[in-house]
C-alpha cells in the first residue's frame, strides 16, 4: 500500500493511561511502517471532559477551591502520561503541558470572578482535554521512531460557526485542513490532531457536540480526500444493541451512512450522529474497529447498505432520560398557525426533537424532547404559544428505536415488536416511523427500558449465531 492515507482517530478509552496511549500509537505505527500516511486525531483521556465540566460548573458556582482540585488531579493524571511515556522533567512536552493547565487555571479563575459560564467559555474550558492529549500521542508516535507534530484543531485547519457547544464545520474548513496537513504529511511527519474542537473566524474555541472526534476525524478524511477513515473504538465496531445492556450483541458487518446516523441519532453512543456527513458526497469508507482486536474487521460504514434476508432490522438503540411534553387544547391545535408557533417556539431554543406525534383529533401533540432541555421547552412553549394550550412535562421516559435499511417495504415489522414489547408488559407511550423506514421509534417508561432493549433484540434474532 504505498500513498495510501488513513485518518485514524483514537478515543477516550483509547487515550485514558501511557500503556493504551502506547498500544494506540503502535496501531498508527504499523500502518505507518506498510508505507500509509497517517493523520491521527485523539480525544481527551477518559473522564476528562467531564471532569472539566463538572470543574467550570464549580467555579461558577464560587467553589473555586473544589475547581483548582480537579485541575490539580487533572494535572497529575497528564504529568503522570507524559512521564511513563518517557518524557524528561525539563522536557518541551512536559513545559506544554504545564503551560496549558495554567492557561486552563487562568479561564476557569475567570469564571469564578464573573460567575458567568457561558457557552464560549465552557468551550474554551472543555477543549483543554483534547488539547492536552495531543502532545502525549506525539510523544508516543515519537517514541515509536516515528516523527510527529501535534495541532489544535484550529491550526489544523477546522473552522466552525459559532455555535459554541455543537459547531459545524465552515465550507472553507476542507480546503484550509488541506494546506495545513498536506506539507506535514508530504515530510513524513504524521500530524497528530486535538479532535472535538475548532475555531470561529475570529479564533474563538468551538466545540462539535459531545463525541465529536470522530467528526474532527471525518473532516479530515473529506478534506484529505483519504482511502478511509478508521475510527478505534473498545467495542469490536457497531454491533446490534450496546453491548452494556445486551450480552449476545453481535457485530455488525456492514452499515449505510444513512443507518449509522439513524443509529447515532437514537442513542448508539458508538459515534457522533454528524460523522459520517462530510464522508457521504465523497464516498469514502469508514471503519469501526476494536483497538483490543486490530485484525478483527469491525464494522465498514459506506454508501450502500447490505441486507441479510430474513434480517430487516439491524440493531435496536435506546436514549434515556427522555421527557414528553404534551401540548394539548380541544381543536386549537388543527389551526396550522397554533402548530407553527409550537414548532418556532422549540426552533428559537434551539432543541433537539427526538420524536413528534399529533392525535388526530387535533387535540394534543406530543414532542420527546431530552430531560435536560425539557424545562427551556415547556417554559418556551408556555411563553410562545396560544394561552388555550395546556403544556406539561411527563419525565423518566426512554425512546427505543430499531434501525435496518430492511425494513423498507416488509410488512410486519412493526408488528414484531409491538409483540416484543406487549410480552414484557412495556407500555408504549409514543410511536413514530420515517418516511425513509429506515428505522420505527417508540417511547417507553424509562424504567422499562433495558427490558425492553433486550425483548426486541431477541425478536429480531439479532444476537450472537449460537455455533451449531
Ligand atoms: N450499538 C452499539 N455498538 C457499539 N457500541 C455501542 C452501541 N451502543 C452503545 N455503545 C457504547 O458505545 C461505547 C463506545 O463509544 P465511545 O466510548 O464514545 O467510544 P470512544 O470514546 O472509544 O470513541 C461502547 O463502550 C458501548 O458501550
Ligand atoms: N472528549 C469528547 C469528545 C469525544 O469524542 O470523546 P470520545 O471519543 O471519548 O467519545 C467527549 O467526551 O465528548
Amino acid at each position: 500500500m504505498n500513498d495510501d492515507l488513513l485518518v485514524m482517530k483514537f478515543g477516550g478509552t483509547n487515550m485514558q493511561d501511557s500503556r493504551a496511549i502506547r498500544h494506540s500509537a503502535s496501531l498508527a505505527a504499523r500502518s505507518i511502517r506498510e508505507g500509509v500516511k497517517v493523520v491521527v486525531v485523539v480525544s481527551a483521556m477518559a473522564g476528562i471532559t467531564n471532569q472539566l465540566l463538572k470543574l467550570a460548573d464549580a467555579a461558577q458556582s464560587g467553589d473555586i477551591a473544589a475547581a483548582n482540585d480537579e485541575i490539580a488531579l487533572m494535572r497529575t493524571r497528564h504529568f503522570t502520561a507524559a512521564q511513563e511515556l518517557g518524557a524528561a522533567p525539563d522536557s518541551g512536552t512536559v513545559r506544554e503541558i504545564r503551560e496549558m493547565h495554567e492557561t486552563l487555571r487562568q479561564a476557569v479563575y475567570g469564571v469564578y470572578l464573573l460567575r458567568e459560564l457561558t457557552p464560549r467559555s465552557r468551550d474554551l474550558i472543555v477543549a483543554f482535554g483534547e488539547r492536552l492529549s495531543a502532545p502525549l500521542m506525539s510523544l508516543a508516535l515519537e517514541q515509536d521512531g516515528l516523527r510527529a507534530h501535534h495541532l489544535s484543531g484550529g491550526e489544523a485547519g477546522i473552522l466552525t460557526d459559532s455555535h459554541f457547544g455543537n459547531a459545524k464545520p465552515m465550507p472553507n474548513t476542507y480546503e484550509r485542513v488541506k494546506d495545513r496537513l498536506s506539507g506535514l504529511l508530504s515530510a513524513g511527519v504524521t500530524p497528530v490532531v486535538a479532535g472535538f474542537m475548532g475555531e470561529t473566524e475570529k479564533g474563538a474555541i468551538t466545540t462539535l457536540g459531545r463525541g465529536g472526534t470522530d467528526f474532527s476525524a471525518t473532516i479530515i478524511g473529506k478534506a484529505l480526500g483519504a482511502d478511509e477513515v478508521w475510527a478505534w473504538k473498545d467495542v469490536d465496531g457497531v454491533m446490534s444493541a450496546d453491548p452494556r445492556v445486551v450480552k449476545d450483541a453481535r457485530n455488525i458487518e456492514v452499515l449505510s451512512y444513512g443507518e449509522v446516523m439513524e443509529l447515532a441519532y437514537f442513542g448508539a453512543k458508538v459515534l457522533h450522529p454528524l460523522a459520517v456527513t462530510p464522508l457521504q458526497e465523497s464516498g469514502i469508507p469508514l471503519r469501526v474497529k476494536s483497538a483490543a482486536d486490530p485484525d478483527f474487521p469491525g464494522t465498514l460504514v459506506q454508501a450502500q447498505p447490505r441486507d441479510e434476508a430474513g434480517h430487516p432490522v439491524k440493531a435496536v438503540t435506546a436514549i434515556r432520560n427522555v421527557s414528553i411534553i404534551n401540548v394539548s387544547g380541544a381543536g386549537v391545535l388543527g389551526i396550522p398557525e397554533v402548530i407553527a408557533s409550537v414548532f418556532d417556539a422549540i426552533a428559537r431554543e434551539n432543541v433537539t426533537l427526538l420524536m413528534v406525534s399529533q392525535s388526530s383529533s387535533m387535540s394534543n401533540v406530543s414532542l420527546a424532547v431530552q430531560t435536560v432541555d425539557a424545562e427551556r421547552t415547556v417554559n418556551a412553549l408556555r411563553a410562545g404559544v396560544s394561552l388555550e394550550l395546556r403544556v406539561e412535562e411527563q419525565p423518566g421516559v426512554a425512546v427505543l428505536a430499531i434501525v435496518g435499511s430492511g425494513m423498507r417495504g416488509q410488512r410486519g415489522v412493526s408488528a414484531r415488536m409491538f409483540t416484543a414489547l406487549a410480552d414484557q408488559d412495556v407500555n408504549v407511550l409514543m410511536i413514530s416511523q420515517g418516511s425513509s423506514e429506515l428505522n420505527v421509534s417508540v417511547a417507553v417508561e424509562g424504567t422499562h427500558v433495558d427490558a425492553a432493549t433486550l425483548a426486541v433484540h431477541r425478536a429480531f434474532d439479532l444476537g450472537t449465531p449460537t455455533p451449531a
